[in-house]
């Protein structure tokens, strides 16, 4: 699914280069629940942003689905992030003027899915995380572990291939933390793939390999 040839990502600093990652080299199985774990500041955020089309990088060659993403336009890369990737963000990223069904709602309106299919799919989703009672309320007025749910609700509501989670559970309790896991675990059973930052150990232990980064290089894969 996903093949990283050479990939460095660096900022200039005066005359040098600061590298945030260098030289990596990874190839992902479609399938696979994968974590990439590491000290603060090795570069993790970094490469899931790439693998999702948030961030270029500085140089390489990235394959997703055999298309050479760092070859396409800006238009298409766009377009490939949301035909397959959904993105869940630790901090949620929800949209405060937006209700909790109109925020699962938006990938579909991106996708230009029809009304009747969107109102069938948000209403699936909605039942599959025991939320229907939430629908209209606001992010505000949820709990973050609530708040999550629906960040991952809005992550998967398209059927994506991919799910790219950046420290899903890092602002809940631990048994929040563990229902988003036990959900991502049954995701993957149904055939997604998942690639997760993550410092938990335990977490860790949901998925099938675990990526070590260490000062932007990959040391276990
Ligand atoms: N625009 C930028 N200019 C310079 N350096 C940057 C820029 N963006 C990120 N960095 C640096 O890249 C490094 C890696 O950041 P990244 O967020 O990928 O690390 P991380 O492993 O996810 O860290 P954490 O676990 O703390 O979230 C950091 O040292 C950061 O300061």
């Amino acid at each position: 699914m996903i093949t990283l040839k050479d990939i460095d990502k660096y900022y200039a600093s005066g005359f040098s280069r600061t590298y945030v990652l260098r030289n990596i080299n990874l190839e992902v199985q479609e399938g696979e629940f994968i974590s990439i774990m590491g000290p603060s500041g090795s570069g993790k955020s970094t490469l899931l942003n790439i693998i999702g089309m948030l961030e270029e990088p500085s140089s390489g060659e990235y394959y997703f689905l055999d298309k050479p993403v760092h070859k396409i336009k800006e238009k298409e890369r766009t377009q490939l992030h949301k035909s397959f990737i959904g993105f869940v963000f630790q901090s949620y990223h929800l949209i405060d003027e937006l209700t909790v069904y109109e925020n699962i709602e938006t990938p579909l309106l991106y996708q230009d899915v029809k009304s009747s299919d969107r109102k069938a799919k948000v209403a699936d989703i909605l039942d599959k995380f025991n939320i229907v009672g939430k629908k209209d309320l606001f992010p505000t007025q949820l709990s973050g572990g609530q708040q999550q749910l629906v960040g991952i609700a809005r992550a998967v509501v398209a059927s994506p291939k991919l799910i790219l989670a950046d420290e899903p559970t890092g602002n809940l309790n631990s048994r929040q933390g563990e229902e988003i896991m036990e959900l991502f675990q049954r995701l993957n059973q149904e055939g997604t793939t998942i690639i997760q930052v993550t410092h938990s150990e335990k977490n860790a232990t949901y998925g099938s390999r675990v990526i070590d980064l260490l000062d932007g290089s990959v040391v276990k894969a």
